[in-house]
């Protein structure tokens, strides 16, 4: 079963539910449009009790390359009728609060706020062809709620401050190496495997999955007031001319040059 949306592929079947990016041109790149049809998908597989577990993933060839950098304003990320007002921080709540497991499966670039969105996930398979990393400090943004809380969880405080700070990319083996990543499998493989645990997953009582994610979430949950506070945070830099040059040096395909902001009033 499939339900028509513009900038996401929404599928059900066999008890699993794919939520797919679907917006190629920009790598996946999400637009407000995006995330409010990604949390539409993962409430109807909330309350849909044929479904035991979602699926995160993007179409031909990559996961998603994060926020859109042609569609942010002065303001953010602003939507077909100019308003700034992405839905992400919500889109990040019902990943975790779905009583059900979230999969990620990436193939290509998880970069950004893709990234993010895999970190989030309860898990994730990758293909060998995948890539991971941060670009926030590069583009003048950044997420200091989860995305930085919760990956330092799972890769140490070490590696996080090293993935956020250096904006490096990662392969796939090395994202394996630093427990980013649940199973690395050749790409002609991940659909397969990626079914495979779906399936194991199935098998097993919903409510001892349901409540053992709970658990999972609780010891991470006080992250919400820290969420909150991050992303305004992320939307009143935007409005800076710090921002504005990270975004304009992507869009004009040079590096940024943030000397002069070195002394910042923050
Ligand atoms: C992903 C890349 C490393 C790939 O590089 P590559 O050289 O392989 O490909 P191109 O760069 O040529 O890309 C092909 C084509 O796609 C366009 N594109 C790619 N990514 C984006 C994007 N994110 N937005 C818009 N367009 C994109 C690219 O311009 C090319 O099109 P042309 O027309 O020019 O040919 C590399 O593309 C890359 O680094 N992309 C940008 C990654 C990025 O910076 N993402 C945003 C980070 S910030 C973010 O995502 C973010 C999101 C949130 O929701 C937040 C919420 C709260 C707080 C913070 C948030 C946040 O930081």
């Amino acid at each position: 079963m499939a339900q028509d949306y513009q900038d996401i592929i929404y599928t059900k079947k066999d008890g699993i539910a794919t939520m797919s990016f679907n917006r190629p041109q920009v790598l996946n790149a999400f637009r407000p449009r995006t995330i409010d049809e990604m949390i539409e998908a993962f409430q109807d597989a909330w309350y849909d009790d044929s479904i035991g577990v979602a699926v995160l993933t993007g179409e031909r060839g990559n996961f998603s390359s994060g926020g859109d950098q042609k569609i942010r304003g002065h303001g953010g990320y602003e939507d077909e009728g100019g308003t700034p007002r992405l839905q992400v921080r919500n889109l990040h709540r019902l990943i975790r609060e779905i009583p059900k497991p979230v999969i990620a499966k990436v193939d290509g670039y998880a970069i950004g706020g893709g990234h993010v969105l895999h970190v989030i996930c309860d898990l994730t398979l990758a293909s060998d062809r995948a890539i991971f990393g941060q670009t926030g400090p590069k583009v003048g943004s950044f997420d200091a709620g989860f995305g930085a809380m919760y990956l330092a969880r799972i890769v140490g405080e070490k590696k996080a401050r090293e993935i956020w700070y250096l904006c490096l990319q990662y392969s796939a083996q090395e994202a394996l190496e630093m427990g980013l990543v649940n199973k690395v499998v050749p790409q002609a493989e991940l659909d397969a495997e990626t079914e495979r645990w779906c399936k194991l997953i199935l098998e097993k009582s919903p409510t001892s999955i349901r409540m053992m994610k709970f658990g999972f979430n609780a010891d991470t949950d006080h992250g919400y007031g820290l969420q909150a506070l991050a992303h305004s945070a992320t939307s009143l830099f935007y409005t800076s001319e710090e921002a504005r040059e990270g975004r304009m040096a992507f869009l004009e395909k040079r590096k940024p040059d943030f000397d002069e902001f070195r002394r910042s009033p923050w």
